[in-house]
């Protein structure tokens, strides 16, 4: 474990917009980089292809400071050059080739997964630790969005990781399907804060500061990161689903395989609904009462990503563990998790509950919760000893 990613973070802070094609992503964009807010702000924007436009369309006085990637998708074959394109930006920043640029937004193609995207920015060495995910912003259509997620799965999985959602064109989308909507995405991702747009118009402070580290403060803002209380019941939904407020205090050496709402997806499979790509998307928050023993965590999420990694879209959680008094902050996208960070101190004081919030495809809350008991109780019989404690 590590605290150096969160003392005094000096990373450069990165947004990366997605959203299906044509769902707004360079109107926003365009409107964004007008604020002073984004004065300071590096762009890629990745195409899809030869003849992509975009860059075209974006207006930005220091052109040096965007550069397009047009030779495939950023998930796919161009990681290399993302890779590759982030690091000379940075040297040019550093030589005083480009203006010294603050922060950065990444501009997917309409059809990319950001998980490897995301992959890229937490594993490889050198970007890792010149740049920090700030957040994923996912632009939905507010006129074809419905269709958009009942026929294209990748439009699923970018509202589900999203950090940010955004549904845009409310001047022209009908108002009932537009409710509709709004429902249906924070139902597939309770803890995004929502926000609606129209030709790309939103206050920079809604979509910008999404990640732990809040310059503001200098400091880590684990409750704003975390948004625990979205799955905890506190929220209304639209319809009171309560993602989870059946998960307070339960000790982590049971499972309670339990309370699932299987009329609305969020519980385990449901057989009337499995082709609804959205209804594939579980979205929850585990509580602990009990500090947790770091190898029997570790392990039991060794686990998880060994078996079902593809399908755990994105976890954050805090975690007590055992002899530290100080939180560890935990992160991490599929089979790829952030190096744990250690913060100086427990955000909400006497509370220590570990929390860990989980988006997940095709895996239920009780899958999960018996992976930790099974953990957690071998650990109680001593086996946890073998993994190293
Ligand atoms: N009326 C209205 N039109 C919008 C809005 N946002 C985007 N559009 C229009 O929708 C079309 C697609 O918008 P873009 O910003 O290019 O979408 P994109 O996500 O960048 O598209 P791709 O690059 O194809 O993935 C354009 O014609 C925009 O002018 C909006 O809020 N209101």
């Amino acid at each position: 474990m590590s605290d150096t990613q969160n003392a005094g973070e000096q990373r450069i802070p990165v947004t990366v917009l997605t959203g299906f094609l044509g769902s707004g992503k360079t109107t926003l964009l365009n409107k964004l980089l007008r604020r002073p807010e984004l004065a300071d702000t590096a762009v890629i924007i990745n195409e899809f292809g030869e003849i992509g436009l975009d860059h075209l369309l974006v207006e930005k006085s220091d052109d040096e400071g965007m550069v397009t990637l047009n030779s495939g998708c950023l998930c796919c074959t161009v990681r290399g050059d993302l890779v590759r394109t982030m690091s000379e930006l940075f040297l040019k920043r550093s030589r005083g080739e480009v203006s010294p640029f603050k922060r950065m937004v990444v501009e997917t193609t309409g059809l990319a997964d950001p998980a490897p995207i995301l992959h890229t920015l937490m594993t490889d060495p050198l970007l890792a630790s010149r740049y920090r995910l700030d957040g994923v912003v996912t632009t939905v259509d507010g006129v074809n969005g419905a269709s958009t997620l009942d026929n294209h799965e990748e439009a699923v999985k970018q509202a589900a990781v999203a950090d940010r959602l955004l549904l845009t064109k409310v001047d022209i989308a009908d108002a009932p399907k537009l409710a509709e909507l709004k429902h249906r995405l924070q139902h597939l991702n309770p803890g995004a804060p929502f926000h609606t747009v129209a030709t790309g118009e939103i206050d920079p402070n809604q979509i910008l500061n999404a990640g732990l580290y809040n310059p503001e403060t200098k400091s880590a803002d684990v409750k704003k990161w975390l948004q625990a209380e979205a799955y905890e019941g506190g929220h209304d939904h639209g319809h009171g689903h309560g993602h989870g407020h059946h998960h307070h205090g339960h000790d982590h050496g049971h499972d309670h395989g339990h309370g699932h709402d299987h009329g609305h997806g969020h519980g385990e499979q449901d057989p009337h609904d499995v082709n609804r790509h959205d209804d594939r998307i579980r979205s929850f928050c585990m509580t602990f009462d009990e500090p947790m023993s770091w190898s029997t965590v570790a392990a039991a999420f060794d686990a998880l990503v060994t078996y079902r990694g593809p399908d755990l879209l994105r976890m954050k959680g805090i975690l007590n563990v055992k002899d530290t008094d100080k939180p560890v902050v935990i992160h991490g996208v599929q089979h790829v998790f952030h190096p744990p960070a250690t913060l100086d101190a427990w955000p909400e004081g006497d509370d220590r509950k570990s929390r860990v919030v989980f988006i997940t495809r095709d895996i239920g809350e009780s899958t999960i919760r018996k992976v930790f008991a099974s953990f957690f109780d071998a650990e109680k019989k001593g086996w946890g000893k073998d993994a190293g404690e």
